[in-house]
């Protein structure tokens, strides 16, 4: 059964059992032990070609090739608006549970609160809860399910989603250069943008070292724009999880990473960031995750191949074909992990031999 709300399981002394991950998906890095790797860029002066602009694409294209992902401030979205943003964001968590659950998206209803994942079936739960506002295209948004409370909360929200939108076209915009293309190359990619914009709150947590706020994956889409606090708890990994760094928090930056989407596009060279968060006993966090994602019909492939390359991908797919895959590819890896642990569990005695032993 689906949990109502993680308010009462973060007041237990332990972990509840739903919540405890695996060894080898446990946080390996503290929630607050902060890496300087990622870069932060001022983006002071970027619509100024006679000024700093190339020097700033530079800095941008460089931290795409490298982690797939960097920190923007000066970015020219108003702090008043973020701050706001952050305020409302963290009242509406705080509200009663049936408040929040009068947005219960359960069942697959797009847009409101639900606990936890966003994949149906996933064995162990992110310890997390989240509102999701679906707001581009604007034509599209339906506003009963975008939370009413606490007051100004949907106007703020509406402000938010514009000026993001804003800052994550002109982002794509040094990218398609980059790439040698029209400035609204990437942009137009996407046919008919889709902004969704995912409040995710943790909670503070019994056992942190056991469980995760959200698992390790890539973002679907083209960009996305990350707003956190000062807590920290963002973690990424080049290597497949093997070694994690933790983005330090900078007040009122946006961390921005690449989704497969964009790594798609730009055939691999622009990195979709591996990451995850992880909670913590001491505080409980907030982030707001901004996705740019492209129409569910959009083409994906990519834009430029440079000479001596192949296509990362094998044909043309739509968006909606490629999220579809990307859905099954990580059920069937739970599914899987699922497998093999019941069956360590049953065979407890294999579990010590080695495989040479095993088949011989
Ligand atoms: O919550 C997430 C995380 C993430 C994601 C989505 C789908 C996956 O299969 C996956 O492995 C990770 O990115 C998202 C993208 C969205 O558009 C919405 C989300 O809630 C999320
Ligand atoms: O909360 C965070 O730091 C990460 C959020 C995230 O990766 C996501 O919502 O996709
Ligand atoms: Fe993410």
């Amino acid at each position: 059964m689906a949990l109502s709300t993680l308010s009462a399981l973060a007041h237990e002394k332990t972990l509840n059992s739903k919540f405890v991950r695996d060894e080898d998906e446990r946080p390996k890095v503290a929630y607050n032990q902060f890496s300087d790797v990622i870069p932060v860029i001022s983006l002071a002066g970027i619509d100024d070609s006679a000024g700093p602009r190339s020097e700033i694409c530079r800095k941008i294209v460089e931290a795409c090739e490298d982690w797939g992902i960097f920190q923007v401030v000066d970015h020219g979205v108003d702090t008043t608006l973020v701050s706001e943003m952050s305020r409302l964001a963290r009242e509406f968590f705080a509200l009663p549970a049936e408040e929040k659950l009068r947005f219960d998206m359960t069942g697959g209803k797009k847009g409101g609160f639900i606990v936890s994942s966003h994949l149906q079936g996933e064995v162990v739960q992110d310890w997390r809860e989240i509102v999701t506002y679906f707001s581009y295209p604007i034509r599209t948004r339906d506003y009963s399910r975008w939370p009413d409370k606490p007051e100004g909360w949907m106007a703020v929200t509406e402000v938010y989603s514009e000026k993001l939108m804003g800052l994550a076209c002109k982002l794509l915009e040094v990218l398609s250069e980059a790439m040698g293309l029209e400035k609204e190359a990437l942009t137009k990619a996407c046919v008919d943008m889709d902004q969704k914009v995912v409040v995710n709150y943790y909670p503070k947590c019994p056992q942190p070292e056991l469980t995760l706020g959200l698992k390790r994956h890539t973002d679907p889409g083209t960009i996305t724009l990350l707003l956190q606090d000062q807590v920290g708890g963002l973690q990424a990994t080049r290597d497949g999880g093997k070694t994690w760094i933790t983005v330090q928090p900078v007040e009122a930056a946006f961390v921005v990473n690449l989704g497969d989407h964009g790594h798609y596009l730009s055939n691999g060279r622009f990195k979709n960031a591996d990451h995850q968060a992880v909670v913590n006993s001491n505080y409980s966090r907030l982030s707001i995750a901004t996705f740019q994602n492209p129409a569910p019909d959009a083409t994906v492939y990519p834009l430029k191949i440079r000479e001596g390359e192949k296509s990362v991908i094998e044909e043309p797919i739509t968006f909606a074909e490629m999220y579809k895959r990307k859905m099954s590819k990580d059920l069937e890896l739970a599914r899987i992990k699922k497998l093999a642990k019941l069956q360590q569990d049953q065979e407890p005695e294999m579990k010590s031999k080695g495989p040479q032993e095993i088949f011989a």
